[in-house]
């Protein structure tokens, strides 16, 4: 196993004060001895709630933070004693505009980032162009960033990650104010990267992104690990359930609570959204609910109702609940 990075036993506390006449100090555990190996080519997803830990861990995997205690090596180097050989070698994409130059083009932005690294200007044109190929910004490369669109900058963010060809790429929340094309897109090049054989830490919130592109996830919850996976075991943790969704007309505080008294129910939860409200209904796979939950609701509106497979938001809102 070529192993590319290799966390053990990471600490990370912050200490801060509070309070203005009495000032008082306070420790935060923002990584509290996690563990885990990434192997070179995958897609390594950490996901958690805000406040987890994500940002702290990939601050700590790229160098910019030390660690309190415990190993945390990139590429068989300590980051924080070897940062100089792991720096070159890696990249990381954190959204937003942060650290481009919106008074430039894209291709004028990569050729001075390119500048950055001593890529030589004959090398830093070609690569420039192919990256701009690879995110699809070929056509607007020599237009001005201030006129981009949030995809487009994410995308040019991502090529601004791989003008010195890292190694590893790390990307903290990459689809994070997307719209669902712009999303898509951004997935795809993650794929495409992967299939050219970069590996890629992301942070991710959503859980059906983190399904589709990752070959393995860590769940942080309060700066502690809680599990690692491939998506597919993650998901047999919550085999033992089934799902109903049902779209109905009105909110029906009273039937939920009827329809959780149901023998096999595990859970009933409502939602109320713009055009209608959300019943998911959690129950033993193989208990034979769905008449008596239709009983219940008999009179009631209901808009849609359909089965639905496990996924990982119900793998992960269940290990949550587990915990807390
Ligand atoms: N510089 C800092 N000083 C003090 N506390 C910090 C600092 N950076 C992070 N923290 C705290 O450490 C904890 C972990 O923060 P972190 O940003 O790593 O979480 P996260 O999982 O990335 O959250 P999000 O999804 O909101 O980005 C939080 O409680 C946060 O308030």
């Amino acid at each position: 196993m070529d192993c590319v990075i290799d966390v053990q036993d990471l600490h990370r506390e912050f200490v801060t004060s509070k309070g203005w006449v009495h000032r008082k100090k306070e420790r935060v555990k923002a990584v509290d001895g996690i563990s885990f190996q990434v192997k070179r080519g995958e897609v390594f997803g950490l996901l958690g709630q805000n406040g987890a830990g994500k940002t702290t861990t990939i601050k700590m995997l790229i160098t910019l933070l030390a660690p309190t205690k415990g190993k945390c090596e990139v590429l068989g180097f300590d980051t924080f004693s070897q940062e100089k050989k792991i720096r070159n070698r890696i990249n990381f994409i954190f959204g937003g505009e942060l650290g481009l130059y919106r008074r430039l083009s894209a291709r004028d932005n990569l050729k001075y980032f390119a500048c950055l690294y001593h890529i030589g200007q004959e090398e830093a044109d070609s690569r420039t162009a192919r990256i701009l190929e690879l995110v699809g910004l070929s056509e607007k490369a020599d237009i001005l960033v201030e006129t981009f669109s949030k995809g487009m900058i994410q995308r040019l963010q991502i090529a601004r990650g791989l003008l010195n060809d890292p190694e590893i790429l790390f990307m903290d929340e990459p689809t994070v104010g997307l719209d669902p094309l712009g999303a898509r897109m951004l997935r795809d090049i993650i794929r495409t990267l992967k299939e050219e054989g970069k590996t890629i830490l992301l942070t991710t919130h959503y859980m059906y992104e983190a399904d589709e592109l990752c070959d393995r996830i860590a769940i942080l919850n309060h700066g502690k690990l809680v599990a690692i996976d491939t998506p597919a075991n993650l998901k047999k943790l919550a085999e033992e359930e089934e799902v109903i969704e049902i779209r109905l007309e009105y909110p029906m505080e009273n039937k939920v609570k009827e329809i959780e008294m149901i023998q096999g129910v595990k859970q009933a939860v409502l939602q109320q959204d713009e055009k209608d409200c959300l019943l998911t209904v959690k129950y033993s796979a193989g208990a034979e609910i769905i008449e008596a939950v239709m009983e219940i609701l008999k009179g009631t509106k209901v808009h849609s109702f359909s089965n639905r497979e496990i996924t990982l938001e119900d793998v992960y809102i269940k290990m949550l609940e587990g915990l807390s």
